[in-house]
């Protein structure tokens, strides 16, 4: 994955993993990584006394503009951006998570998980008699909004986080190499190679030093 082209969001239920992951995966990318929870927390105070004094709408309100920002930084550079659970109810954030050059992670658990994860939360939403409860009942409440704006979903149950970040990296090469694959069609069918590089055989045509060996007839077979 070439970090200088990394622009990467994840997104997914509270408890995810989606802080840990992202500040990993930033770590390993050599990229810097925002935390859009915690610039909410150095400007504003504790996420829990915002829902408190101020009300669920207020914070929603400040959440926006701090992923509004973080985004369009993203689009300036390279980095990891890592969102609090709930961002994506704003519509204005989803259709920013479009943008092509953003490749969006949903990080799934399933419910034994998040319930091992979720003793001594300070989730506001979750300060509930059955936090677990509750989590089912939002993560399932925003499952379509996770799945209409993920570029790809990774799950995170029963695995370290290192292991998740391996997952997180497997899937941006492969995104990056089918990219990659894509610009070179289109380069090639630009440049008005008919046959694409292929005979009517289905042989190769184009030079290339990795299955130069298996090309039956070749000099050096
Ligand atoms: N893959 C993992 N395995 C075990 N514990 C994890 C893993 N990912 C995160 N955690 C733990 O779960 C809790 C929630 O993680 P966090 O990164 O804050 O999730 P989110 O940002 O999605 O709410 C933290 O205590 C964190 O240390
Ligand atoms: O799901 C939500 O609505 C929220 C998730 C939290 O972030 P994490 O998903 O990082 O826990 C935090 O933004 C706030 O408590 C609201
Ligand atoms: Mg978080």
């Amino acid at each position: 994955m070439p970090a200088a082209t990394a622009r990467v969001v994840l997104i997914g239920p509270p408890a995810a993993g989606k802080s840990t992951i992202g500040r990993l995966l930033g770590d390993r990318l050599g990229i810097p990584f925002t935390d859009t929870d915690a610039m909410i927390v150095a400007a504003h105070g504790p996420i829990a006394e915002i829902f408190r004094t101020r009300g669920e709408a207020r914070f929603r309100e400040i959440e926006r503009e701090v992923v509004r920002r973080a985004l369009r930084r993203l689009l300036d550079r390279p980095g990891v951006v890592s969102l609090g659970g709930g961002a994506i109810l704003n519509s204005g954030t989803r259709a920013q998570l479009k943008h092509p050059a953003i490749k969006v992670m949903s990080i799934e658990i399933d419910e034994e998980t998040a319930s091992a994860r979720l003793h001594g939360s300070h989730r506001p939403l979750l300060a509930d008699e059955d936090p677990v409860e509750r989590w089912k009942a939002l993560a399932e409440e925003r499952r379509p909004l996770y799945e209409s704006v993920a570029t790809a979903t990774v799950s995170a149950s029963n695995d370290p986080p290192s292991t998740v970040v391996n997952r997180v990296v497997d899937v941006l090469t492969g995104l990056q190499r089918a990219e990659n694959y894509a610009k070179f069609a289109a380069e090639d069918e630009a440049a008005g190679d008919a046959d694409g590089g292929y005979a009517e055989d289905g042989q190769r045509t184009v030079a290339d030093d990795t299955d130069a060996d298996d090309t039956e007839g070749s000099d050096e077979a």
